[in-house]
């Protein structure tokens, strides 16, 4: 039986993917409320529950193969993959610098239709590159379903570039959901929703950031 946003929020927080505090996200940058997914791998029926949430907002949604962004989401397109019966593929972080060299592993075909799946979106900037790599092979990529849209830009930025995303949560259902359940408090739920209007970010910054990722794997590639 699938479990109900509610549920979910409150499992979820319980099993301490929701860290509050001052946090240092992503590129340095600080927020009141860390989303961090990377703990359900120890919960196989939460696992179960955030796949099956992700695999009802992608029904209507024509779709050929799914990709999860690495490596968050990974486990959840994987799960999505064997319960749905989608092939997926792999993005590396990193072009394999031997043998294959690929960036993509499985089996794809050029102007397949690709579903991306991604944990939090704040900026847009590591969905963005992963679309970027998915379209440079080859697939196409129109949608993206996520676990978390932050309400930071990211999924205005994602709408220019040709991808629309759908999420379990927006930030604010997540903290009025864990308000109701008594899990924080009103001050929490203030911060939280100052930090949102605060931090807004744009196309640029999400360009930059596929800027310094390329910048990286080359600096990598360049020091072997
Ligand atoms: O760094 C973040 O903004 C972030 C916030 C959060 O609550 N949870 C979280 O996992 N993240 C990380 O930030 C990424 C999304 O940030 P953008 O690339 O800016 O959209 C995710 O893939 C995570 O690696």
């Amino acid at each position: 039986m699938t479990r109900s946003l509610e549920e979910l929020a409150v499992e979820l927080f319980d099993a301490g993917a929701v860290r509050l505090g001052d946090i240092e996200a992503k590129l340095g940058r600080h927020t009141p409320i860390y989303f961090d997914l990377r703990v359900i791998v120890s919960h196989p029926r939460m696992m179960n529950a955030v796949s099956q949430h992700l695999l009802n907002l992608s029904s209507g949604i024509e779709h050929d193969i799914l990709c999860g962004v690495p490596y968050a989401a990974l486990p959840f397109a994987a799960v999505m993959s064997v319960t749905g019966g989608t092939p997926m593929i792999m993005k590396r972080k990193e072009t394999k610098l031997y043998a294959t060299k690929k960036i993509l592993e499985g089996v794809y075909e050029q102007n397949q239709k690709c579903l991306v799946v991604e944990d939090v979106v704040t900026s847009g900037g590591s969905l963005l590159e992963t679309v970027t790599t998915l379209r440079s092979e080859g697939l196409r990529v129109n949608d993206a379903v996520v676990v978390l849209d932050r309400e930071q830009g990211g999924v205005g930025v994602l709408k220019a570039n040709g991808v629309q995303v759908r999420s379990i949560f927006t930030m604010t259902d997540l903290v009025n959901i864990l308000r109701s359940a008594d899990r924080i408090s009103d001050e929490t739920v203030e911060i939280v929703s100052d930090h949102i209007k605060e931090c807004q970010f744009g196309l640029q910054e999400a360009i930059e950031r596929i800027f310094s990722k390329e910048n990286e794997v080359l600096e990598e590639k360049q020091e072997l």
